[in-house]
Formats: structure tokens, sequence, C-alpha cells
């Protein structure tokens, strides 16, 4: 054991996807550092989540909050209970969006990608309103619904009406046949509450690139089914636009609201909501920044390590806010970026958790201890070059 007192690591995985969660990450990694640099080693585990699936329990780990439940609408209607999160402060809500619109919760019937809607995503807002919270983060990405955010903003009371001044049909098929908007009844909190967005994916709202063309057939959307949503959510972002006074070419090429079916439309027209990557808002959430500042070493991992690792995921977070000075290992099952991209792209090196040919299967069962046994690796070697020169290698890596 090589005996270092003064070191501080900072443990800070992305969930390995399928096979471990980040929390679990940030244990492997710490228990690897501290086998090798002992009980005096200050090792902060930190597990972070890029605005999708595991950033609500990254907060609460973060918060040192419970989660909370509240029994919600899913996508398609049926009751279903959702968890949120409030900070210790009791300021700031902070809404897993696929808690209550995810794809999982309604794949055990055939999927509707016309009639899904985010309501229950909703509802979960009017809760924390209702308790008086005027900051609410919501982590979207990952939902069944393509409705533009409408099933949402009705849940807040906002009314969207056809010719004839009846409510539309709740979800995506029902966006074509609004004529009129009626923020009336929206929930006296709203307006003044702040609304961050975190978006995992940068398409607009309709058009090739949009919300129903990419991601409509992953919810169950045909041919027909895309047209129709894609038309839908033009039609509402242009009546959006006029309502809120922006310009609707810049609103219909807008990046990030095409995420979760087109959600940030409403929010960011009727809200003001702003819209941020994921990771970005994870890391601002935790301050990130501020502990990898007093870093000796920082250990980083994930599924697979590849070019879209760098473009606003976890390790692109931690890459970037780590200090040009502080090494950054990245562990990972796949590793699919070599040596000289690695070094390029401020990481310092990255190693796969695999020993040796082998498949997902074998190595998702005993991922943890091979995190954790990689992570050793690394350390040592790490901790060899530190002790012996005191200079601790400092392998300069420029950080982008
Ligand atoms: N234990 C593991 N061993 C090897 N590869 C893994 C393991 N767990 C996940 N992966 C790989 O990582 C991929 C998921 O990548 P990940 O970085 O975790 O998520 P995402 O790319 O969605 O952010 C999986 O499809 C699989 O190829
Ligand atoms: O449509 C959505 O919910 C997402 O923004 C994209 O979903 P995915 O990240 O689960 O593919």
């Amino acid at each position: 054991m090589i005996p270092e007192n003064s070191m501080t690591i900072v443990a800070c995985p992305d969930s390995f996807k399928g096979s471990l969660g980040a929390a679990e990450a940030a244990t492997a990694l710490a228990l690897g550092a501290r086998s090798v640099f002992g009980p005096g080693a200050n090792i902060i585990e930190l597990p972070l989540a890029d605005g999708g699936e595991g950033s609500l329990d990254a907060l609460l780990a973060a918060w040192g909050s419970n989660q909370q439940t509240l029994s919600v609408h899913d996508a398609i209607g049926r009751p279903a209970t959702a968890r949120f999160g409030v900070s210790a402060d009791g300021r700031t809500g902070m809404i897993e969006a696929a808690e209550a619109n995810g794809l999982p919760q309604v794949s055990d019937v055939p999927l509707q990608p016309l009639r899904a809607d985010s309501r229950g995503v909703g509802e979960i807002a009017v809760h924390l309103l209702n308790a008086g919270i005027t900051e609410i983060m919501l982590f979207i990405g990952g939902s069944a619904s393509t409705d533009g955010g409408t099933g949402f903003l009705n849940a807040l009371g906002v009314r969207f009406l056809d010719a004839a001044g009846f409510p539309v049909a709740p979800g995506g098929g029902g966006l074509a046949d609004i004529a009129r908007i009626d923020p009336s009844g929206l929930h006296p909190a709203a307006s003044a509450a702040c609304w961050e967005l975190a978006v995992d994916v940068s398409n607009p709202i309709c058009g090739p690139r949009g919300a129903a063309a990419v991601f409509g057939p992953q919810k169950g959307a045909g041919a027909d089914d895309v047209s129709a949503l894609d038309a839908g959510l033009e039609h509402l972002a242009r009546i959006l636009a006029a309502q809120a006074g922006i310009d609707a070419a810049e609103f219909l090429e807008r990046e990030g609201l095409g995420a979760a079916g087109g959600l940030p439309a409403c929010l960011v027209a009727l809200l003001g909501a702003r819209t941020v990557p994921g990771s970005t808002l994870v890391s601002e959430a935790l301050d990130l920044e501020g502990l990898l500042a007093d870093a000796d070493l920082v250990l980083t991992g994930e599924g697979r390590l590849d070019s879209q690792s760098l473009g606003g995921k976890v390790v692109d977070a931690v890459r970037r806010l780590s200090p040009a000075d502080t090494p950054v290992i990245v562990i990972a099952g796949t590793v699919e970026l070599d040596s000289a991209r690695c070094r390029a792209e401020g990481i310092t090196a990255a190693f796969s958790i695999a020993r040796g040919p082998a498949t997902l299967a074998a190595l998702s069962v005993d991922t943890a201890s091979l995190v954790r046994d990689a992570a050793a690796q690394a350390c040592s070697l790490l901790g060899f070059s530190t002790l012996s020169t005191r200079a601790y290698g400092k392998p300069r890596s420029p950080r982008p």
C-alpha cells in the first residue's frame, strides 16, 4: 500500500448503462483508490449523470435529501407513481421527467405515439409550486411523448383549444387542431418560478432533425404518425412563438427544443424556461468545478468511452472542469478512444475493465469488482510516479 495522507481523489463517474449505477461505480472507483493510497487519502465519491436517467439520484445524493413520491399519470394517462427531489433548503425542486412520461413505464402495452403526453411531469411541477418551491430543475429525455409540452402546461392550467373552443385531444395527435392557447388558468406561481430545463439532445422541435422524425420511431410512430406529429409540432411552435413574441424561424430551429418530444417548446415560450445541456446542469448543481479544483487525482468512468462521451456527457464535463494539471483517469467498459485522442481531449489515460476477451454479459455480472481493480491498477501507477518523484508526473494534457 502506498501511504499518502494529503491526497484528495474525486471519484465521479456516470453509470455503466445496463450494468452498474453511478453511485456503485463511484464506490468501486473509491475502493480501488483506497486499496492503493490507504485510509489516509481523502476520497470523495460523487456519482454523476448527464441529465438523463440517474440525474435525480445524483442530486439527491449530493443534496443529502430523500426522494419523495407523487401519484401522477403516465404518458398514456394511467395512474403511476413518480419520484422527485427537493433540496435541503426547500428552495429547489428536481424532476426527472421520465419518472412520469418515460418510455419504459408504458412499454407493457402497445405504444401510443399520438396519444402519449407529458401531463404527469406537469403534475409533479404543480405539486412543487403548491409547496412554495420557486426553482425547478427538470431533467428530460427517454420520454414516450411527442406533445411539445402541451400535457405539462395543461396540468399547470393552460388550455389548448380548437377552432370551436374545445380542448384538443391529449398528446401529439391533437396538436394540429390547436387554434388558440388560453393561459388564463396558469398556476399563479408558475410565471414567477425559475425553470431550468436540462436537455439530453440538441435536436430542434421539427423538421428532419426534429423530435418526431428522429425520436418518434422509438416511441412507436410509423411514417404517417411521424408526419402528423412533425406537422403538429411545427403548428404548435408557430402559435407559441407568435404568442410569446419570439421570432418563429429562430424558434423552429432552436437547438434542444426537440428533446423529450418537444417538451421544452411550451416551457420556453410560456414559462420563460432556460434550456441547458444535462451534464452542465448536474455539474452546476453539484458544484463539480469547485470539488475538482482541490483534487490531486480525478477518477471517472462510464460504460463506453467514445466520441459521444466528449459531447456533453459526464466525461466531457469532468475533463473540462478539472484543473489542467490534475490527472483525469477514465475507467470504462469499452474504451474506443486511443491514447493520443484521450490526451488531446484532456483525458490523461483511459482503461477498460476487461482483462481479456469477454462478452458484455460476462463483464456486466462483475462490473463493480472489475472497476475497482482497474482503478487500483491506474492508481498504483500514478501513486508510484507521484510518490517517487513528488512531481505527480502531471501529464499536462490540454483541457479543451
Ligand atoms: N460492464 C460493462 N462492460 C463493458 N461494456 C459495458 C459495460 N456496461 C456498459 N457497457 C457498454 O457501454 C454502453 C453504454 O454506454 P454508457 O457510456 O454507459 O451510456 P451512454 O452512452 O448512454 O451514456 C453499453 O451499450 C455497452 O456497450
Ligand atoms: O425524445 C426524448 O425523450 C429524448 O429527448 C431522446 O430520447 P433518448 O435520449 O431516450 O433517445
